[in-house]
């Protein structure tokens, strides 16, 4: 017979095991409020993946505001390479949000109903996060805003955003910095509107397209811009088409048409000269 097998402790390898008075693991993360904060309203069992699921996309969305506020402050101080790299991982973070998917569509059609009608009036439409990644990169539409204005802590920070150059118009700025001719009522539009493509602006980032060794910087600004808006169409897209699984043509319980206004939301462009300059190279 072999001898009996001791289990192995830890702590012989010095492991901490006491933690009164100090800081351990769920201290350090407020796991505590994170934890406890699922609460279903319905018996329904799939309430619970619903609830982590979208709690997980606002985490990552928390996320990619705080990069994307930083890569704008270094883009408009000049300061390109760091903003490069927060701009990719804002990617990854849409790459992740896509993956996430994958669990959601585990819920059917027969699953969701259980619950559905509890949820009333809310949906994703009233993201403030969402609505203000979409203002932070250029997508500005302010009719938006309304659904957020119950809420005085929602809508001070959209409403802020909108007195801020977006990313976009931060690119245009350093376009424009470059020596390349930008309209100068592109670079001074009204920051609170829709953003109004131009064929000038076209015909200014195609001059980095045409001569990349020239415009290194631009060209991948410009490359990180595209990256960033394919992985946001991707995120659009599955979530169309999660939505059409899930409910079909139903109106959307935020009182749109559903699918219909989900449809319509992938002709968006973020950064539209960016995709129409292609055509002419
Ligand atoms: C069962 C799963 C889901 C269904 C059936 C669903 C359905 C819908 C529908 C119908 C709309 C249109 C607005 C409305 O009238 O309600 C919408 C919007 C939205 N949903 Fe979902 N959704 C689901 C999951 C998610 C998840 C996991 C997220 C992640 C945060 C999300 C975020 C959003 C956002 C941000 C919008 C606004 C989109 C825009 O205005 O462009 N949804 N959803
Ligand atoms: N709009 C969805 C409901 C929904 O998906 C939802 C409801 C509350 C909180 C987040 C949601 N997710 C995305 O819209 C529907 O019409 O079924």
């Amino acid at each position: 017979m072999t001898d009996a097998k001791c289990p192995f402790n830890p702590e012989d390898d010095g492991a901490e095991m006491r933690f009164d008075g100090r800081m351990s693991y769920s201290d350090y993360l407020s796991l505590d409020p994170i934890l406890n904060a699922q609460n279903p309203i319905s018996d329904a069992h799939d309430e619970m993946l619903f609830i982590i699921q979208h709690q997980t996309s606002e985490l990552w969305m928390r996320l990619a505001i705080h990069e994307l506020q930083a890569a704008r402050k270094l883009l408009l101080a000049g300061d390109t390479r760091p903003a490069f790299k927060m701009l990719s991982r804002v990617a990854r973070i849409f790459e992740q949000l896509n993956s996430a998917w994958d669990v959601l569509r585990t819920m059917t059609p027969s699953d969701y109903t259980t619950f559905r009608e509890t949820l009333g009036q809310s949906s994703g439409f009233q993201s403030w996060q969402y609505r203000l990644i979409e203002f932070m990169v250029g997508n500005r539409n302010p009719a938006m805003l309304k659904p957020h204005e119950h809420r005085e802590e929602y809508v001070t920070p959209l409403r802020a955003e909108l007195t801020q150059p977006s990313l976009y118009d931060v690119a245009l700025r350093a376009l424009a910095g470059s020596g390349i001719a930008v309209p100068d009522v592109v670079l001074s539009r009204d920051l609170t509107q829709m953003y109004q493509p131009s064929d000038a602006v076209k015909q200014a980032w195609a001059i980095v397209y045409k001569d990349p060794q020239k415009y290194w910087e631009l060209y991948e600004l410009a490359e990180k811009l595209v990256d960033f808006e394919d992985y946001f169409r991707r995120w659009r897209f599955n979530h169309v088409t999660t939505v059409e699984r899930i409910i079909g043509f139903k109106r959307g319980t935020g009182g749109t048409s559903g699918t219909s206004y989900l449809r319509k939301m992938l002709d968006v462009e973020i950064f539209p000269e960016l995709w129409h300059l292609r055509t002419d190279l």
